[in-house]
């Protein structure tokens, strides 16, 4: 049986909160603007760019300015497409993607990051070899929460199957393709556990491999 598990990228397989607010605050020093908190740029990640900068113009009081958003966003996606610099994998992610190959999973990638920064990390991290489909915030016309992307992704690999993710916006995708969501508790999400609609929830990318054989086993029996 077709074992397909689809996976966000920022807060779910990479820790690149420390690069999203670092980029964040080379614009913001840039236009001689305050900095923002690493807890702000982390509190900013999850619906893409466009919106992480949205958020950010808000922060500085700027909202006011119809050039500021453009302006900002263009120097954040320059300052962002380069090697991941204190970007981090979780612990325990490539041993838990060998584990899932063995288990005969086909594995791809949905996330709200612009195309380019995403194949920079994948492909830093040693990701790419793993993942066999790949949805970016811009592959399609419309991103997270929109179900298309994700559904694109599963429909690539095969078939339908388990998303795994950390927000809430992945938690309302994964929901709206009718699918089941995996969650990975240790992420980017603000609200509590039970707000967010799961089937499964981690904290240790060890548990994973355990919970897909479970999740199919249990489809197979
Ligand atoms: O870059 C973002 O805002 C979110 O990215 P993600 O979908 O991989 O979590
Ligand atoms: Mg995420």
């Amino acid at each position: 049986m077709l074992k397909s598990v689809v996976f966000d990228l920022d807060g779910t397989l990479i820790d690149s909160a420390p690069d999203l607010h670092r980029a964040a605050n080379v614009v913001l020093r840039s236009e001689g603007l305050p900095e923002i908190s690493f807890e702000q740029a982390r509190s900013f990640i999850g619906k893409g760019a466009s919106v992480l900068i949205a958020r950010v113009v808000e922060a500085v009081g700027l909202q006011g300015d119809p050039d500021a958003h453009p302006r900002l966003l263009a120097k954040f996606m320059h300052e962002y497409e380069r090697e991941p610099a204190l970007t981090v994998l979780y612990p325990g992610v490539i041993d838990a993607l060998a584990r899932l190959e063995l288990l005969g999973c086909a594995m791809g990638l949905c996330t709200n990051k612009p195309e380019a920064p995403t194949h920079i990390a994948l492909k830093h991290f040693g990701l790419d070899r793993h993942l066999r489909a790949v949805a970016s915030a811009d592959t399609l016309p419309v991103r997270k929460p929109d179900p298309a992307p994700l559904m694109k992704v599963m429909q690539d690999l095969g078939g339908p199957g388990l998303y795994v993710g950390d927000s809430e916006v992945d938690a309302e995708t994964a929901d709206r393709a009718g699918l089941p969501f995996a969650l990975f508790t240790e992420g980017y999400r603000k609200s509590p556990i039970r707000d967010l609609p799961h089937a499964y929830a981690f904290d240790h990318w060890d548990q994973l491999p355990g919970i897909v054989a479970q999740h199919f086993g249990a489809l197979e029996a």
